[in-house]
């Protein structure tokens, strides 16, 4: 009998052999016109020490763009109908408009009937008339990293002379907006901006942002001098302290719930809220999308300027080296038994309370990187676990009802209209009740 060759199962088999993974390009390294005092990235510098001294020694040479672009779309899967790159850093607008024609360019002729979507994550001080046609042109998601208002921005997001950065960035965001440009933000949450939730998110919706991230400062500085990286991963053995502008746990739990108060009465459906997104993600029963929150990690790898892969942006060590672009593929790194470990690690490492947390579905034990506080049982268990279990008993009962709402069809946001008519039975009730005594 002779065989033939089944090509609908081969091509399904190629297409499972490739992975659904996602790469964070830093097409400048860790160069940065800002020095945010919080910055975890911009020491990673010295991990290039021969380059340290020459900035422009950063930048991703075109063999290496060239690479990545074509083989990162040939990577993705067929069922993908969508391939996305995201550029960061550092700070990526540093290489000028010409660097991203070029990019796109590539895209376009490796492509292969996809459609491509760029996003680029931002300090926006750099955002002038050009830039903002160019990201409108190309249909740009841009992401503005804001801290807040004034005060509370230029308390940490510093150029090297110490001066703050929010004039220029409010100058970018109108620019954004005059050319109709798709932006959302990125707030890092510090020991300042943490005491202030609701100036934080209602000036947020003042600039016009309807995507809200927050970021929350956790880092553990090495306190010996000598260390090549200060901010520590969690296989570091040495003496650590917490740094000055990372937030407590409660003030984290604090944060989200006045947030989350003002949001569910007034914002649903308006305003996203990654946090709150991702919430409900957990409670309808699915695997959160934002990796801290999924049951593993290792869908997303960083790619440094010089084609160096690491198993994600906030791994970029030596140790998590998982190879380099010009001697292996990523699906072959994406795919390798170190990725998978490192990313499997997440779940297997888990604390006995975390195991047995109301809730885990939801919370998933968060990012290893942050799992240094101990359990009383000795185990390693996330630093801001605290806060967010203050976060999840909050909103319980508002998850619950919108996860109902879900389940008859029915929009989220409608729980607006239930709690205002609850909160208006409450208060005749009161009303009655002091007649009545
Ligand atoms: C490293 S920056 C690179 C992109 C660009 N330079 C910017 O600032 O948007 C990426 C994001 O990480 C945030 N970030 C920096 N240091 C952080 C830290 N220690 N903790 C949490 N987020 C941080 C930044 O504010 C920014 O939103
Ligand atoms: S602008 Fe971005 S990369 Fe630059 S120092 Fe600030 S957070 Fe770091
Ligand atoms: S290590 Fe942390 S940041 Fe990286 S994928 Fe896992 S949860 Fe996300
Ligand atoms: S809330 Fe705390 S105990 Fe519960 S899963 Fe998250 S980190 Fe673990």
């Amino acid at each position: 009998m002779t065989q033939t060759f089944d090509f609908l199962t081969a091509e399904k088999e190629i297409n499972q052999s490739k992975a659904h993974f996602h790469v964070m390009a830093k097409p400048i390294g860790p160069v940065c016109n800002l020095k945010c005092t919080y910055c975890y990235y911009l020491e990673k510098e010295n991990i290039y020490e021969d380059k340290k001294s020459t900035p422009k020694h950063f930048k991703m040479p075109s063999a290496i763009l060239e690479r990545y672009i074509k083989e990162y779309i040939s990577s993705q899967p067929i069922e993908n109908p969508v391939v996305q790159f995201t550029w960061q850093g550092g700070e990526p607008t540093l290489l000028g408009i010409d660097y991203y024609e070029k990019a796109i360019e590539l895209q376009e002729q490796y492509s292969d009937g996809r459609k491509i979507e760029n996003t680029i994550q931002t300090n926006a001080t750099l955002i002038d008339e050009e830039w903002a046609k160019f990201l409108a042109k190309h249909d740009f998601l841009v992401g503005v990293s804001i801290d807040g208002p004034e005060d509370l921005h230029d308390c940490y997001r510093v150029n090297k002379g110490e001066k703050g950065s929010w004039d220029r960035i409010m100058k970018s965001i109108e620019l954004l907006k005059k050319y109709n440009v798709r932006f959302n933000t990125l707030t890092v949450v510090h020991s300042k901006n943490v005491k202030h939730p609701l100036r934080v998110y209602r000036f947020l919706k003042h600039i016009g942002s309807e995507w809200h991230q927050f970021l929350p400062v956790q880092d553990r500085h090495a306190t010996d001098e000598k260390a090549l990286l200060k901010q520590v991963a969690d296989d570091y053995a040495g003496e650590t302290q917490v740094t000055e502008e990372s937030i407590k746990p409660e003030e984290w739990g604090n944060f989200l719930n006045k947030i989350f108060d003002e949001w569910v009465r007034q914002d649903v459906g308006k305003i996203f809220v990654q946090q709150f997104d991702i919430a409900l993600e957990g409670w309808v029963g699915k695997n959160p999308s934002a990796c801290v929150h999924a049951k593993t990690c290792g869908d997303g790898v960083a790619l440094e300027h010089n084609g160096d892969v690491y198993t994600c942006d906030h791994y970029v060590y030596p140790q998590f080296k998982l190879g380099n672009i010009r001697d292996k593929s990523f699906t072959e790194m994406a795919t390798s038994h170190v990725q998978r470990q490192f990313g499997n690690k997440k779940q297997d490492s888990l604390s006995s309370q975390c195991r047995n947390c109301d809730y885990l579905q939801v919370c998933n034990g968060l990012c290893p990187k942050h799992r240094w506080n101990k359990t009383k049982d000795g185990e390693n268990i996330a630093y801001l676990c605290g806060g967010y279990k203050a976060f999840y008993k909050h909103i319980t009962p508002y998850m619950h009802t919108m996860r109902e709402l879900l389940k008859l069809r029915r929009a989220p946001a409608e729980i607006m209209e239930l709690i205002k008519l609850r909160e208006a039975e409450l208060k005749r009730e009161k009303k009655k009740l002091k007649k009545s005594i």
